[in-house]
């Protein structure tokens, strides 16, 4: 991918690395520089491209990379330039790889929900005279070394085939954890996963229920904390969800036709994992009521019903709320 300006030298180092600032890395020693607002623009219109080539190649109606989104969320981009060609002595970009912590809750193979935080693969594109020439698996060692993550450990937004034998080729990852979300995570995402002490923010900040319950956290977060966070919405962490406003049609359109009663289970492994991973149109809108009414009948955790029983400090209205169904006022999400 050629660019009107000199790639190679504004991005000395075959793999460079971008996060929010979108800073140009410092350049060699002896190359004329032009001005630092110059060379960021230089940075943010090759953003823009890549995330438009990768939006291309996915068929995604918008791109879900840009310099804007960059810039306004803490992921970070691993760029891959060519350093073989120079067509007019300019260089040229081979690929990127975007990744970026996000909190998701995610099923175990118990199907419980889990509050997780793990590095998630948000966007992932070679240019399409590269592919299949190792470009991709150099540019993902090279992220894997970097965040200090082993491959089953990550959450994929919405793979694409190609991803998935992508993944499978290189890093034997295949069988999936079934979610009722677009992320895909695979056999091994919770084992030898970081516990975070029980004083941490983490544990303080979560719901009793959460914090009773003695599935382990997700990975350590490498990058630097975001900004004080509200409420937490399960299912509400994809990158992609903003294309939904693109394709759902306007209100009452998009209301999904409702069920006289909710799901007593999560869908089956073939529906959940058959929906993640393709592209082309994006899942029908699932409204957040519905997908609350369905979490809330999940049974309470048995550690938490032994407590519930044994805890002879809790007041009786206390007891009611947490020994039947969270109240419509209930405020947890
Ligand atoms: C969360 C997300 O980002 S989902 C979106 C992922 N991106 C895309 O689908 C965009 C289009 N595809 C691409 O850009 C690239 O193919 C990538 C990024 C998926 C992989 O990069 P590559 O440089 O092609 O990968 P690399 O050469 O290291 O590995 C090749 C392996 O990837 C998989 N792969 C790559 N392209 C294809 C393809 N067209 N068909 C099937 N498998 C493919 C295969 O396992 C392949 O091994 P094989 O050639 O022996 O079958």
């Amino acid at each position: 991918m050629e660019f009107p300006f000199d790639v190679d030298a504004l991005l000395p180092e075959r793999i460079t690395v971008l996060d929010q600032h979108l800073r140009p890395p410092a350049r060699r020693p002896g190359t004329t520089t032009p001005a630092r607002v110059d060379l960021q623009q230089q940075i943010m219109t090759i953003v823009d491209e890549l995330g438009k080539a990768s939006a291309k190649a996915q068929h995604l109606p918008a791109p879900i990379t840009s310099a804007s989104r960059m810039q306004s969320n803490r992921h970070v981009m691993y760029i891959l330039k060519d350093t073989s060609a120079r067509p007019a002595g300019k260089g040229a970009i081979v690929g990127f790889l975007k990744v970026g912590y996000k909190k998701l809750f995610v099923l175990d193979d118990r199907e419980a929900h889990n509050e997780v935080e793990p590095l998630c693969i948000l966007d992932f594109y070679i240019h399409e005279s590269l592919q299949r020439h190792g470009h991709g698996r150099e540019l993902f060692q090279h992220m894997l070394q970097k965040e200090r993550v082993e491959p089953h450990q990550l959450a994929i937004d919405r793979p694409s085939q190609k991803l998935l034998k992508f993944l499978n080729k290189h890093y034997n990852l295949e069988t999936t954890v079934p979610q009722v979300n677009n992320f895909v995570i695979f056999e091994g995402f919770f084992a030898h996963q970081h516990r975070p002490p029980a004083t941490s923010l983490r544990a303080t900040r979560h719901s009793r229920a959460a914090a009773l319950d003695p599935m382990p956290a997700a990975p350590a977060r490498k990058l630097p904390p975001k900004r004080a966070e509200g409420e937490i919405k399960p299912y509400s962490s994809s990158d992609r969800e903003f294309l939904k406003v693109a394709v759902e049609p306007p209100w009452p359109l998009n209301r999904a036709p409702r069920r006289a009663t909710p799901p007593a289970h999560p869908p089956p492994r073939s529906s959940s994992l058959g929906n993640s991973p393709e592209r082309g149109p994006l899942r029908p809108f699932v409204p957040e009521q519905e997908l609350l009414r369905s979490l809330r009948l999940c049974p309470p955790h048995p550690t938490a019903r032994l407590l519930l029983a044994t805890d002879p400090g809790g007041s009786p209205a206390q007891r009611r709320r947490t020994s039947s169904l969270p109240r419509s006022d209930d405020s947890r999400y």
